[in-house]
């Protein structure tokens, strides 16, 4: 395993840096809210595609629980085939968490987010150790026009949790942080064995001993005079194998593209919201789909989440598994610390990282 300070170099090789306003801090200031502020903000392609909200009970839900009973695996488990083929999402509900971690995580991510800018500032660290609050990971230009804050934190490898600027404030907060992270390790660990299954691939990679787990804390403020047109967080799919959403206050906002539409999501309080990376489409061969998603703004609520982001480790490569010798690769073999750095890129050209990868 890495140790802290070669994960922390190596991290300063992928992640580039664009540092912007904090946005709650302008959402709240009355003198800086300005016409003119707030016009760099405004998006044009926001009403580009059709939002049907009609569709988001749709979104597949799936029951951790049954996917382990042998009475009910063989079901949920095509069930969970289809959520990643067709929709690329899914609600984890019976996930197996303890209430009362989710219920500190949930409080402490609100009491931070409530903190004096300059206190939240004090950690705010560039990309070097991939610890930061504020837009310092934003991966395109169009990102920095995103109406939100983030934090981020290397939660595993375990040694990660020695970094320096540990949040300290609350004071609960690092136990329930390390407590989450432990716990989503797990669930995400029997997704990715049930995924492995149902894929027919062997998915060591994604094992305990190579997986890493990054935090990332988003808060999105209310936005009161346009609301409309700004995004919390422009269209794009994860770089990541899995990613686990924990809708902290449960305010809606997230949207998922299907079928050239937008569908929005109705956060659940009780689900946990998956869904496939790029790594696992590269990996399914295209069978697994990573799917497009934003976030919109509101007018009076403000919205915080937490995306856990299971990638393999930066040595690895993925290349695409093909299931006989008539099924053709559509993907390249790819670097994960390759990979990382074109998605952190800001040289994406409007494209995803993920089209990069594809072959012809
Ligand atoms: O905050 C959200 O709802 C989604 C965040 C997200 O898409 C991400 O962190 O990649
Ligand atoms: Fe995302």
């Amino acid at each position: 395993m890495e140790a802290p300070t070669n994960t922390e170099t190596r991290w300063s090789r992928v992640a580039s840096s664009l540092p912007v306003r904090n946005v709650q801090d302008l959402a709240t200031d009355s003198e800086g809210l300005t016409e003119e502020t707030l016009k760099r903000y405004i998006r044009l392609d926001i009403q580009e595609d059709e939002v049907l909200a009609e569709h988001s009970g749709e979104v597949p839900v799936i029951n951790l629980g049954k996917l382990f009973n042998p009475d009910f695996a063989e079901e949920e488990s095509a069930r969970l085939r289809f959520a990643c083929e067709d929709w690329g999402f899914f609600q984890l509900v019976n996930h197996g968490i303890p209430e009362e971690i989710i219920a500190s995580i949930r409080s402490d991510i609100e009491r931070f987010f409530k903190l004096p800018l300059e206190v939240k500032n004090a950690y705010a660290q560039l990309p070097g150790d991939l610890q930061g609050y504020g837009q310092a990971f934003v991966v395109s230009e169009s990102q920095t026009l995103d109406w939100s804050d983030m934090f981020v934190i290397i939660a595993h490898p375990n040694e990660a949790r020695d970094m320096k600027y540990w949040p300290v404030k609350p004071h609960t907060f690092r136990k329930s942080i390390e407590d989450y992270s432990s716990e989503l390790m797990k669930t995400a660990h029997s997704i990715v064995t049930v995924i492995a299954k149902t894929l027919n691939i062997d998915l060591e990679l994604m094992g305990d001993k190579y997986v890493c787990q990054y935090l990332r804390m988003n808060y999105y403020p209310p936005c009161m005079t346009m609301a409309e047109k700004v995004l919390g967080f422009s269209p794009h799919s994860d770089g990541s194998f899995l990613t686990l959403l924990l809708e902290v206050n449960s305010v809606e906002g997230l949207q998922i593209k299907r079928r050239d539409a937008w569908i929005p999501v109705k956060p659940d309080p009780n689900a946990l919201l998956v869904n496939v990376g790029d790594f696992l489409e590269i990996m399914s061969n295209g069978k697994y789909k990573s799917i497009e998603h934003r976030v919109t703004i509101n007018t009076k609520q403000e919205r915080l989440t937490l995306s856990a982001f299971h990638v393999p480790s930066l040595d690895g490569v993925v290349s695409p598994v093909t299931g006989d010798a008539e099924e053709r690769a559509l993907y390249t073999t790819v670097g994960v610390e390759e990979y990382s750095k074109l998605y952190m890129s800001n040289k994406l050209d409007g494209k995803r990282a993920l089209d990069h990868a594809k072959l012809l």
